[in-house]
């Protein structure tokens, strides 16, 4: 409990000081709905710009702005209160220039009150994930199969099976974590190069894709749940099957609405107030 008798939330620093300890569990949330319900359960809640195809309907991440991911954001940030928050930067929103990535980072954590701002790439983004760090803006690193890039790798296929892809994917986290990534998310990658990646970088490594040897884990909620139904990546474990649960409860509804068992009596407003 803080001075102001609120539980407190967790931190960038308790999300690094787990590393060799116990796996980091993240879950994607984009809403406030779902912030409140996943919350007590995850360290971090990750608006991922997934949103762009589970919300919006894209067909890849591409889409996706810096105002629909400050909306997201801002609403996830007064959904949770114990999950430390953080917050993709959509394409093309940082790649620019370093000073690009630090007006639009700021604006993320100004606008939402999310603790860290995640960013795609390895070597060629180091620069800016340093400047970011140097100027207190906390960055979670992404690399192996990084979504936006999905034009230049040629689709969501697994990554790491060459040698020379190895040795890249290991030098890109290698940047990324010395430049000062507080974490890094580690995207469809076999398993020998995600252990190699954990044992090589200082950071918590957040495994998708990756196997269990990563220093965490995170998934799309909406797979894990069910709710998605456009496509379900090798990847995914599904814990609960929602999606006939909401077809049936609208059926339901439907039906009594129909057949006027739908309002009852308990909810109408009387016309009068009794006197
Ligand atoms: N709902 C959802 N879940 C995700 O995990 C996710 C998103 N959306 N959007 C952003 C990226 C895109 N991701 C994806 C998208 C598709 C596949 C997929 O279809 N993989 C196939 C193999 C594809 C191939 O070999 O070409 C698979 O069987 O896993 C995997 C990850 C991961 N991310
Ligand atoms: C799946 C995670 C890592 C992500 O980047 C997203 O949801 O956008
Ligand atoms: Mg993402």
């Amino acid at each position: 409990m803080s001075a102001t008798g609120q539980s407190k939330r967790l931190a960038v620093p308790d999300i690094a000081a787990r590393k060799g300890r116990e796996p980091v569990a993240v879950l994607t949330a984009y809403t406030v709905s779902m912030a409140r319900l996943l919350d007590p359960h995850v360290e971090v809640l990750l608006v991922g710009d997934s949103l762009g195809m589970v919300l919006y309907g894209f067909d890849s991440t591409l889409p996706v702005t810096l105002d629909m991911m400050i909306a997201h954001g801002g609403a996830v940030v007064r959904g949770s209160s114990r999950a430390c928050v953080v917050v993709d930067m959509p394409w093309a929103s940082y790649q620019e220039s370093r000073e690009q990535a630090f007006r639009n980072a700021a604006r993320i954590l100004a606008e939402t009150g999310c603790a860290a701002v995640k960013l795609e790439g390895g070597e060629e983004m180091a620069e800016t994930v340093d400047f970011l760090v140097r100027r207190g803006i906390p960055v979670m690193g992404h690399v192996g199969l990084t979504p936006q890039a999905v034009n230049a790798l040629g689709g969501y296929r697994a990554r790491g099976r060459s040698d020379a892809e190895q040795a890249k994917i290991l030098s890109d986290a290698r940047a990324v974590a010395e430049a000062g990534a507080f974490a890094l998310v580690v995207e469809g990658v076999v398993e020998p190069l995600a252990r190699a990646v954990t044992e090589a970088v200082p950071c918590v490594t957040i495994g998708i894709g990756a196997s269990a040897a990563c220093d965490g884990q995170v998934l799309v909620s909406d797979d894990l749940l069910g709710l998605y139904g456009a496509f379900t990546p090798k990847f995914v474990r599904r814990y609960a099957e929602l999606g006939p649960v909401i077809g049936e409860a609208a059926a339901a509804y439907a039906a009594d609405v129909r057949a006027r068992r739908f309002p009852g009596a308990e909810h109408v407003f009387a016309a009068r107030k009794a006197s």
